[in-house]
């Protein structure tokens, strides 16, 4: 495949969703692995225990190392079938032996910031682990240990809270995936849509021209298709300007028509 996921969670059924349309297509195409693991299989004692109290004390519980350790082991030792599954012989092609670390995505409050630019930075690499942690956290020595086996990307989808990286993950897994050539069946839906240029994309509509007294914009029935990209990109400017005037501060290559749409 052309990039292998994995999942390390408490809750693997949350992320039985991604088995679905798109991605589940380009998983049955051979496109993309994904595989997801439940962190009670890597614990041992009677009661599966993923969690402790916090040392220093202070409410809530802290996830301990040794199960993260163990599943992100078995994921580096081709337990995902990252390697073991390629379609080329893995011999020497896998990223230890290449020297290219796969890369650790921990969701997280306290992570950079996640956009459409590290969705493209990511869709080129080979193998993406996502390790969900619940309880207020997993215990900090397990990143200072994955940060020698792993490119380690502590990664935020935004300053909300969530109760734990199960959500985030999907999204990013659906942002990443959705790049991959050949996952999105049509490459042209990928472009001229929001944050693909730095604008918002432009309203969209179809049949009945008329519904319930309301008509399409007439120019879009123009066929004048030159006069139509105009109309689009106007709406686009205008409505980032409206909705998202931070995104148009970083546009610099607004032509003379462009500004004239912003007065
Ligand atoms: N915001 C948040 C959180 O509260 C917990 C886990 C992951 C995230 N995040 O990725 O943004």
């Amino acid at each position: 495949p052309q990039m292998s996921i994995d999942v390390v969670s408490i809750f693997p059924e949350y992320l039985a969703g991604l088995q679905l349309s798109l991605i589940g297509k380009a998983v049955d195409r051979g496109q993309l692995s994904l595989n997801v693991h439940d962190l009670r299989d890597f614990t041992f004692d009677r009661h599966n225990t993923v969690d402790d109290s916090p040392y220093g004390g202070g409410a809530g519980m802290v996830m301990k190392a040794e199960p993260w350790a163990l599943a992100l082991e078995h994921i580096l030792g081709g337990g995902s079938g990252a390697e073991e599954g390629d379609s080329l012989p893995s011999a020497g092609t896998d990223d230890a032996a290449v020297g290219s670390k796969p890369t650790l995505i921990v969701p997280s409050p306290a992570g950079q910031v996640f956009d459409q630019r590290i969705a493209e930075d990511l869709a080129g690499r080979d193998h993406l682990v996502f390790a969900c942690g619940r309880y207020e956290g997993i215990d900090q020595r397990v990143i200072d240990w994955a940060g020698e086996h792993f490119e380690l990307l502590p990664m935020s989808i935004g300053d909300y809270v969530l109760n734990g990286g199960e959500v985030a993950s999907m999204v990013m897994i659906e942002a990443v995936s959705r790049l991959i050539p050949g996952v999105i069946g049509n490459p042209e839906s990928l472009t001229e849509e929001s944050h693909e240029d730095g604008l918002l994309e432009y309203p969209i509509y179809t049949k009945p021209a008329n519904w319930r007294g309301r008509e399409v914009p007439e120019i879009l029935l123009s066929g004048n298709h030159a006069a139509i990209a105009r109309w689009r990109r106007d709406r686009r400017l205008e409505r980032t300007a409206e909705v998202r005037p931070d995104l148009l501060e970083k546009l610099d290559d607004l032509s003379k028509d462009d500004r004239a749409a912003l007065e």
